[in-house]
């Protein structure tokens, strides 16, 4: 699904009121009813409703969403917050409307305020996908008033005061709402960690704005959802056999660390390889033999690390990283891997930290090469950012320059190609923060490859399907208590 910005989505608007045709009050009152079926099966009609509305299209949102809600029988709230003498034709229309059932009250300055007792719902529809300049004054003060109420608060179409598609202020004035009813899109706002805060949960309702003009609209960025995914999964033949799927190598698990490579061949497994070899610290013998009985293992010729590699022929990708260590003897196992390897890989871990020490090995790392750096293992790669947006363009350029797939983990991870591309990640949750849960990736990312996906593919599918397998996990364990190991036993599709 594309990802587009403020102004792309004000030419979606302006195209599918052009083309459809439908006028521009008929598609808020359909981006209004969206918003009212989500409300409907998520509250009942007993919490009062308190609206807080500017007076441009998101507040002319809000006064037909009120409407439409107090039709059926809610307690509905409405004030519009006076900071302008402009407002939206479309603003002005539903304001009409709605007067002729409600009284709507005027907040003109901060003492008009209203105090709230916390058992209200309060709706978010300040200022939408128009912002230009940060809230203050009046909007400010009103934003103020509902971030400090502890009632739940439900922003229209994006939280007033966030810019959709770039970075804002840190002291501006934002909602912090517990939901977000986002229209047709998801927004470039959402992705970006440091908004966390500023999304809650958020989703995206269907107005019915024009497909085929989202499709063609050029975007970097990309969100992986159901169907996108879906659309990358291949089907087993019948007539397949093991062979088929590959033979994936994992030179992962040194002394005290036999864990990780445990984790990751487990994952690797699940996701449908022929063939897994773990290549480990002698010392890890038994314990992969009995752990994994699926797998098959080489032993180093160093009981507590990694420091040669097997014959390679056989394989038909490589994942290597997970509980390597950092030693000096397996960082020369890592220089030959990179002179030997003729199949695709997937970085991960130590091997990475290996590599931001030594700033010339990345540079021969070869092109396609899935690297899966969290967000401070990226940081010693490639250096400091000063904001989430700024790391995200970092990341775009450092895989331009270096050629490699960037998996930036993290919430909504993003797999970013060597053309810039970002793909935005639907699945998964903050219970994946755990030890051990890139080490599943890992081993996911290298099945993935091992069945000939290509980089771009198993990169976009594979950060999916951990996804998928730790959303599992929460709803069996719950985030807290889910572990790493509970990700490879929810997986599968
Ligand atoms: N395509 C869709 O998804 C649809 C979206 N709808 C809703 O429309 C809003 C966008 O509405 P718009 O009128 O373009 O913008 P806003 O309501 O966000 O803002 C209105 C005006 O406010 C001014 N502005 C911007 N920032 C500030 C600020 N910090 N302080 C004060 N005023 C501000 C700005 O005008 P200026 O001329 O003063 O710059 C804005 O134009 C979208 O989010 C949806 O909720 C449709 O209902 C359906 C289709
Ligand atoms: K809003």
């Amino acid at each position: 699904m594309n990802i587009l910005n403020a102004s792309q989505i004000r030419n979606l608007d302006a195209h599918t009121i052009q083309n459809e045709p439908i006028s521009s009050l008929d598609l808020m009152e359909r981006a209004s009813r969206a918003f009212v079926r989500w409300l409907c099966a998520r509250f009942d009609n007993r919490r009062p409703l308190v609206f807080f509305c500017g007076k441009g299209n998101n507040g002319g949102d809000g006064l037909a969403i009120a409407r439409i809600l107090s039709a059926k029988g809610y307690g509905v709230t409405v004030y519009v917050v006076d900071y302008t003498e402009k407002s939206s034709d479309d603003f002005s229309k539903n304001l009409q409307r709605l007067q002729e059932h409600l009284t709507v009250h005027y907040i003109k300055e901060e003492k008009d305020l209203p105090k709230l007792t916390g058992e209200e719902i309060l709706i978010d529809a300040l200022l939408g996908s128009g912002l230009t300049r940060p809230a203050e004054g009046l909007l400010a003060a009103t934003i103020e008033t509902m971030n400090e109420s502890p009632a739940r608060v439900i922003s229209v179409d994006i939280a007033s005061g966030l810019y959709m598609d770039k970075v804002n202020g840190d002291d501006d004035a934002i909602v912090r709402p517990d939901y977000t009813v986002s229209f047709q899109l998801p927004k470039l706002a959402f992705m970006i960690p440091q908004n966390g805060p500023f999304a809650g949960d958020w989703l995206v309702v269907d107005i019915g704005l024009n497909e085929t003009y989202i499709e063609k609209t050029k975007t970097p960025y990309f969100f992986t959802d159901k169907r996108s995914a879906r659309k990358l999964i291949r089907d087993r033949e019948k007539f397949s056999h093991k062979g088929t799927f590959g033979h994936a190598l994992l030179l992962a698990g040194s002394f005290g660390k036999m864990g990780a490579a445990q984790l990751c061949g487990g994952a690797c497994l699940r996701s449908g390889v022929g063939l897994l070899t773990l290549h480990v610290a002698g010392c890890g013998y038994e314990i992969i033999q009995i752990a994994l009985p699926e797998a098959m293992c080489s032993v180093d010729i160093h009981e507590k690390m990694l420091t040669t590699l097997p014959d390679l022929n056989a394989y038909s990708a490589i994942g290597v990283g997970p509980g390597l260590g950092k030693e000096p003897q397996t960082l020369q196992m890592l220089e030959n891997l990179i002179g030997e390897a003729k199949v695709p890989m997937v970085w991960d871990a130590d091997a990475l930290n290996l590599l931001s020490e030594n700033p010339d090995l990345l540079k021969k790392l070869p092109e396609h090469t899935i690297i899966t750096p969290h967000p401070k293992e990226f940081e010693r790669l490639a250096g400091k950012s000063k904001d989430d947006y700024a790391r995200l363009e970092l990341a775009r350029s450092f895989a331009g320059e270096h050629k490699l797939i960037v998996v930036l983990k993290g919430a909504h991870t993003s797999v970013i190609f060597p053309d810039g591309t970002v793909h935005f990640n639907a699945t998964g949750n903050a219970g994946m923060a755990t030890g051990g849960a890139g080490d599943v990736l890992t081993g996911i990312l290298t099945s993935l490859l091992a069945q000939k996906y290509s980089p771009q593919d198993a990169a976009r599918l594979g950060v999916y399907q951990h996804g998928i397998a730790g959303d599992r996990a929460a709803k069996a364990r719950t985030k807290t208590a889910m572990i790493a190991s509970d990700i490879v036993e929810n997986m599968g599709w």
